[in-house]
C-alpha cells in the first residue's frame, strides 16, 4: 500500500478524575514515506496519542485525518487494513505460535468467514514479514514462551504483514539488544511507511527519524525535520538534561550526546 498523509489537528483529550488534559492543542502531520518520531517525558502523553491517532481512542477535541479521512468516521476494518499499532507491552498468554499472531496481521484482508489456514497473498505476507525482522526461524515457537525482545520483533512482523499505509510504533526497541534496535529502526526506515513512532533514545532518534514532534504536558514543544528541532536547548528545556548535538564522524544524521542532567532546572512532571 502506497504511504500515506496522516494529519492530527487540534487534538484534545481529558480523562476522568484529571484536571490537566492528556492532550491540549495537538497539531501533527506525518508525510508519506517519513518516519516522525514523537518524543517527550514520561507522563507528556505519547501513548494517548498514538491511541488517538490509531482511531482506539476518540479525542474530545480535533480530528484525525488519513489522506484526508477522517481516521474516527472510517469503518473499523477499513482502518485496521491501513494503520498498524505496535504497542508498548504486547503480554499474552494466549497459546498461539509465532505464525499464528503473525497471521492476526491479516485479519482485516480476509473475509469475515475466512478463519482456516492462509492462502495465496495471506500467507506470503505473513512469510514475508516474518523474514524480514528476522523471527521466521521462531516461525512454530509458542508466542508466550519467547523473550520480550523477540515478542517485539513478531509484533513488528504482525504489523507489516497487515500491509498498512502507516505504521504506529510506541517505544518499539526497548527490549531490544543493541544490534536488534538498529536492525529494526533500519527495516522500518527500508519499508517506506509513514511512520510515526514514540521513542525515549533521542540518538536513535536523531539517527532514524526525518522529522520528530516534541511532546511537554501534553502540548506540542516543537515539531519539525530532527536536525532542526533536536537542539541542545530544547532538550535542556523539555527534559532537564544537558547534551551536546554533534554532527556525527561517520554518520549524516546528528549525534546526541548527553553531559548529565541539569542542576538549574528540575525535570517537570506532567501534572498528574
Ligand atoms: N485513562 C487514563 N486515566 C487517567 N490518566 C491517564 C489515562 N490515560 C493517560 N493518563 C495520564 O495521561 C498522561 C499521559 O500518559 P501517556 O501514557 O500518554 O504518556 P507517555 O508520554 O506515553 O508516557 P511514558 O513515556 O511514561 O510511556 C499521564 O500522566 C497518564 O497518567
Amino acid at each position: 500500500m502506497s504511504p500515506a498523509v496522516l494529519e492530527a489537528s487540534d487534538v484534545g483529550l481529558r480523562v476522568a478524575g484529571r484536571a490537566q488534559p492528556v492532550l491540549d492543542g495537538v497539531d501533527l502531520v506525518c508525510r508519506p514515506g517519513r518516519v516522525t518520531g514523537l518524543l517527550g517525558p514520561n507522563g507528556s502523553g505519547k501513548t494517548s496519542l498514538l491511541h488517538v491517532v490509531a482511531g482506539l481512542r476518540r479525542p474530545g477535541a480535533g480530528a484525525v485525518h488519513l489522506d484526508g479521512a477522517d481516521v474516527h468516521r472510517m469503518p473499523a476494518r477499513l482502518r485496521a487494513r491501513r494503520l498498524a499499532l505496535v504497542e508498548q507491552h504486547a503480554e499474552t498468554t494466549l497459546a498461539l505460535s509465532v505464525r499464528q499472531v503473525v497471521a492476526l496481521g491479516r485479519t482485516p484482508h480476509r473475509s469475515r468467514w475466512g478463519a482456516g489456514p492462509l492462502d495465496g497473498q495471506d500467507a506470503r505476507a505473513v512469510e514475508q514479514a516474518m523474514r524480514l525482522v528476522s523471527v521466521d526461524h521462531l516461525a512454530d515457537r509458542g508466542w508466550d514462551r519467547l523473550s520480550g525482545g523477540e515478542r517485539q520483533r513478531t509484533q513488528l512482523a504482525r504489523a507489516l504483514a497487515q500491509e498498512p499505509a502507516v505504521l504506529l510504533l510506541d517505544e518499539p526497541t526497548n527490549h531490544l539488544d543493541l544490534r536488534h534496535q538498529l536492525d529494526f529502526l533500519e527495516r522500518v526506515r527500508e519499508r517506506g511507511l509513514t511512520t510515526l513512532a514514540a521513542l525515549h533514545d533521542l540518538e536513535m532518534a536523531a539517527a532514524y527519524c526525518d522529522d520528530v514532534v516534541v511532546l511537554r504536558e501534553g502540548r506540542v514543544a516543537a515539531a519539525g525535520p530532527v536536525a532542526r528541532v533536536l537542539t541542545p536547548a530544547l532538550v535542556a528545556d523539555v527534559y532537564g538534561v544537558d547534551v551536546d548535538v554533534e554532527t556525527h564522524p561517520r554518520r549524516t544524521a546528528p549525534h546526541v550526546r548527553w553531559n548529565g542532567v541539569l542542576a538549574t532546572r528540575p525535570v517537570r512532571e506532567a501534572t498528574r
